[in-house]
């Protein structure tokens, strides 16, 4: 649905010139929802504009629903992005329209016919849950109305992909989980693909498919969540993980626990296969299982987990259980000594 081939931008001024986007190339496929994750500079926002040509890219190819994006003078421009909305983090809502208006007013600027405009604004704020609010201006909204809001409107033009751009970065924490369902929702409701951006390796897990992590520029790490959870290679994307299982053991505690056997670190997948295979290991061998740490988020299809474990036990029995842990599907990780 939206494919980046190769893509450049440089920014070029007058004393240096900014590489934004290095060589990226990412598929989105129709209906998923793709997070691109990376921190402040990366490169994301670039990313993002780049594809509804907000932004143009120095080289490359931009497909969205097999359209060259790269080649399209303004009237087809226009028209092409009538199939992209976008949302951002600060909402871009017009202060001096009402909640009504704000949506109407775009519809009727793209030649949509008035009872079309109607029916639509009152579908659209019924599906984000705001039609009680169809008279207020945005002054009288909160954050997360002024989110739903600049969504309704989004919709509004039936598009196939919507364009996050850090939709959630100015809510707080219980705001930003209720604009995440919402996403999941129009994403299975309307079969919407969604393509958006953030820091919040939280916004990846609970509603991405797939994830890219970009860093100067460059995508570094791509795939399915649950595999990008389990493998990470990268040192940045193992940041972003700490993010969500804080893994601040001390090194006191680590140099001494590595004398008595390997600390491991074990990913599973669904409510049960962690667990029980650790109590197997107890029960096959003669050796002792220390949990750390853990703990389970709720990905967008299933339940991950994690756990810090520290084996105790002679170095037979302990590398017999990692290798049993191995067989039994549990993706085992050695954590390093200090
Ligand atoms: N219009 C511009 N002119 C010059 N340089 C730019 C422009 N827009 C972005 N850049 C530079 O391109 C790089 C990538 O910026 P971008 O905003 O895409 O990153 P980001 O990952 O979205 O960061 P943030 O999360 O802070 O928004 C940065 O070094 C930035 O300074």
């Amino acid at each position: 649905m939206i494919e980046l081939n190769q893509v450049n931008k440089i920014f070029s001024a007058k004393k240096r010139s900014v590489h934004a986007l290095n060589d990226v190339s990412l598929h989105v496929k129709k209906g998923e929802i793709y997070g691109v994750i990376g921190y402040s500079g990366a490169g994301k926002s670039t990313l993002i504009r780049c594809v509804n040509m907000l932004e143009r890219p120095t080289e490359g190819s931009i497909r969205v629903n097999g359209v060259e994006m790269t080649k399209l003078a303004a009237p087809k421009l226009r028209e092409a992005r009538k199939n992209i909305g976008m949302i951002f983090q600060g909402f871009n809502l017009l202060k001096t329209a009402t909640v009504y208006e704000n949506i109407a007013i775009p519809l009727k600027l793209t030649g949509v016919p008035k009872s079309e405009i109607d029916r639509r604004v009152k579908k659209y704020l019924d599906v984000v849950g705001l039609e009680e609010k169809a008279d207020s201006y945005p002054a009288q909204l909160s954050g997360g109305q002024k989110q739903r809001v600049a969504i309704a409107r989004a919709l509004s033009h039936e598009p196939e992909v919507l364009l996050s751009d850090e939709a959630t970065s100015a809510l707080d924490p219980e705001t930003t989980e209720a604009i995440l369902e919402l996403l999941l929702k129009i994403n299975q409701e309307f079969g919407i693909t969604i393509l958006l951006i953030t820091h919040e390796m939280h916004v990846i897990q609970k509603i991405c498919d797939r994830v890219a992590v970009m860093e100067n520029g460059k995508v570094i790490e791509e795939g399915r969540v649950i595999d990008i959870f389990s493998k990470a290679a990268h040192e940045t994307t193992k940041k972003f993980m700490n993010s969500l299982f804080p893994e601040d053991i001390p090194e006191e505690v680590l140099m001494s626990l590595h004398q008595q056997g390997p600390i491991i670190r074990l990913a599973f997948v669904g409510q049960s296969t962690g667990k029980p295979a650790l109590a197997e290991v107890a029960k096959r061998f003669d050796v002792y299982t220390n949990i750390m740490s853990g703990n389970i988020v709720q990905l967008k299809n299933e339940p991950y987990g994690r756990m810090i474990v520290h084996l105790q036990g002679s170095v037979e029995q302990t590398e017999a259980a990692i290798a049993f842990l191995v067989e039994e599907g549990v993706y085992v990780e050695r954590v390093d000594g200090p």
